[in-house]
Order: structure tokens, then C-alpha cells, then sequence
């Protein structure tokens, strides 16, 4: 999948948010998308997903069959969590039983008749994450996906998305948390200055700095030179 020369804005004459994005999206790979707050990762995830259009350029090749959950799922909807995930396996061909499959990997199964709305946040991203899964795409967009998830779930889906990525699935992912770092060969998209770049991973000369913080300051610093694309690793007491 090509990303050709793109650049959006979500209003005619409003600021465009990114431009000049190159890039190539490979099958079976897994991309982690970073950025500080509000540098444009999930607009650019709904440029990947195709739920908003370039304003120039194109994205070419995108897969028919595309999985994707938002940073928070819609619960606002007057349905059981079976019988939402059911209508979405409908309408999208695929085996009614796929549900009770993800309900069950995904850790939500005795939450299949609560409404929706009255979901925890954690339960309701689980919904919105199996509803990504149900018809195994080809291409999977996830967007902050560890929020609010259990440390079961935590631990579960960086294999969803490994098996997945094995099995050919292209998967793009922005990740605060962390945690499909430790996934071999996860590939980095910068998000910064209103463009997306992507970040050579296996660049070989990479050193390790040693930067000395205020121990109040820990978090924020580290969150900052993650968001930058850095890795970081906090010292063992
Ligand atoms: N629907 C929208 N209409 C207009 N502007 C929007 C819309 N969604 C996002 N923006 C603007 O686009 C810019 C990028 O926002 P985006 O949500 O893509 O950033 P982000 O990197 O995902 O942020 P965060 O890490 O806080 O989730 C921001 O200036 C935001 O105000």
C-alpha cells in the first residue's frame, strides 16, 4: 500500500494537519505509529484505514479487507454486545461464530448480552477491537488499542496482531503504551511537523546516551523522548 505525495486537511481552507507523506505500507508488517499529542496520528490512521480522503496525493493498494478500531469506541448504541458484533459479522459476510471467538480470546465473553452503553471503557475497547478483527483483514488500523485494557488483554493482543502480521496482515498501530514494542521487526512511523516519516529501526548506529533526570520528572521526560521515536529504557533498582 503507497501513500503518493499525501497531504489533508479537514477543511476546505483550514490548516492542512499533514503533507508531503511518502510511503510504503508492507503485507505482513507490523508499524507503530508515534507522535507527540495531537501531531496527527489519528488523522493519519483514518487516511490508512480510508475513512478520510487525501486532499492531494493518493493512497494506492489498499486491501479490500480493512479492520479498524478508534481510540474510543462508540458505545452511544442501543445494542447488545452480541447482537452488535453479530450485525457487524453480517454485514460483513463473515462467520456468525467469529464472535464468540473473539469474545472469548479478546476476555469479554460474559459480557455478550450487556448493552453497550453500559460497558466499562475497557470492555467497550475490547468490543471495538474485536469488531476490527471479525473477518480477518488485511489490513488492521488500531489506534491506541492498550488503553484501558486489563493486563490479560494487555498481554493478549500484541499476539493477535503477531499472528496476524504472520499470516500476512498489515498492521498500523499507535501505540502510548508501548506494549507491541517488545514484537520482533516492528517497524516505526514518525508522526512530527505535519508529516509522517518512517523511523529506520535496524538503523545499526545507534548508542546509548545516558540522561540524568529529576526523579519527579521520570514520566514526563520519558514519555517526551518516546513520543520523539526514542527508545528508552528506565534503570533496574
Ligand atoms: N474531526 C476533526 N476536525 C477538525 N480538526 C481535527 C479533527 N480531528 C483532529 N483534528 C485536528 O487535527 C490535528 C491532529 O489531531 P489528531 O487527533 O490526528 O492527533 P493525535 O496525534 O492523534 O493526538 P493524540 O495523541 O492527542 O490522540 C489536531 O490539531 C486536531 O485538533
Amino acid at each position: 500500500m503507497l501513500f503518493e505525495d499525501v497531504a489533508f486537511r479537514y477543511r476546505r481552507r483550514g490548516p492542512w494537519i499533514l503533507q508531503d507523506v511518502d510511503l510504503a505500507l508492507e503485507p505482513g508488517r507490523i508499524m507503530e505509529v508515534t507522535g507527540r499529542n495531537g501531531a496527527g496520528k489519528s488523522t493519519f490512521l483514518r487516511l490508512v484505514a480510508g475513512l478520510r480522503r487525501p486532499g492531494r496525493g493518493a493512497v494506492r493498494g489498499r486491501p479490500s479487507r480493512v479492520g479498524y478500531a478508534p481510540e474510543r469506541f462508540p458505545v452511544d448504541q442501543p445494542f447488545t454486545v452480541r447482537s452488535y458484533l453479530a450485525h457487524m459479522a453480517s454485514i460483513r459476510g463473515c462467520r456468525a461464530d467469529s464472535v464468540g471467538v473473539w469474545a472469548d480470546r479478546l476476555g469479554f465473553d460474559r459480557l455478550l448480552d450487556v448493552r453497550l452503553p453500559e460497558l466499562s471503557k475497557g470492555s467497550a475497547q475490547k468490543v471495538g477491537i474485536a469488531q476490527a478483527l471479525l473477518d480477518g483483514p488485511e489490513l488492521l488500523v488500531l489506534d491506541e488499542p492498550f488503553a484501558g485494557l486489563d493486563s490479560a488483554t494487555r498481554d493478549t493482543l500484541p499476539d493477535v496482531i503477531r499472528d496476524l502480521a504472520a499470516e500476512g496482515t498489515t498492521v498500523v498501530v499507535s501505540d502510548h503504551q508501548r506494549c507491541i514494542e517488545p514484537l520482533p521487526d516492528v517497524g516505526r512511523l514518525r508522526v512530527a511537523d505535519g508529516t509522517v516519516t518512517a523511523v529506520d529501526t535496524a538503523a545499526p548506529a545507534s548508542v546509548v546516551l545516558e540522561v540524568v533526570v529529576a526523579e519527579k520528572e521520570i514520566d514526563t521526560v520519558e514519555a517526551k523522548l518516546r513520543a520523539e521515536g526514542y527508545r528508552v529504557r528506565r534503570p533496574t533498582r
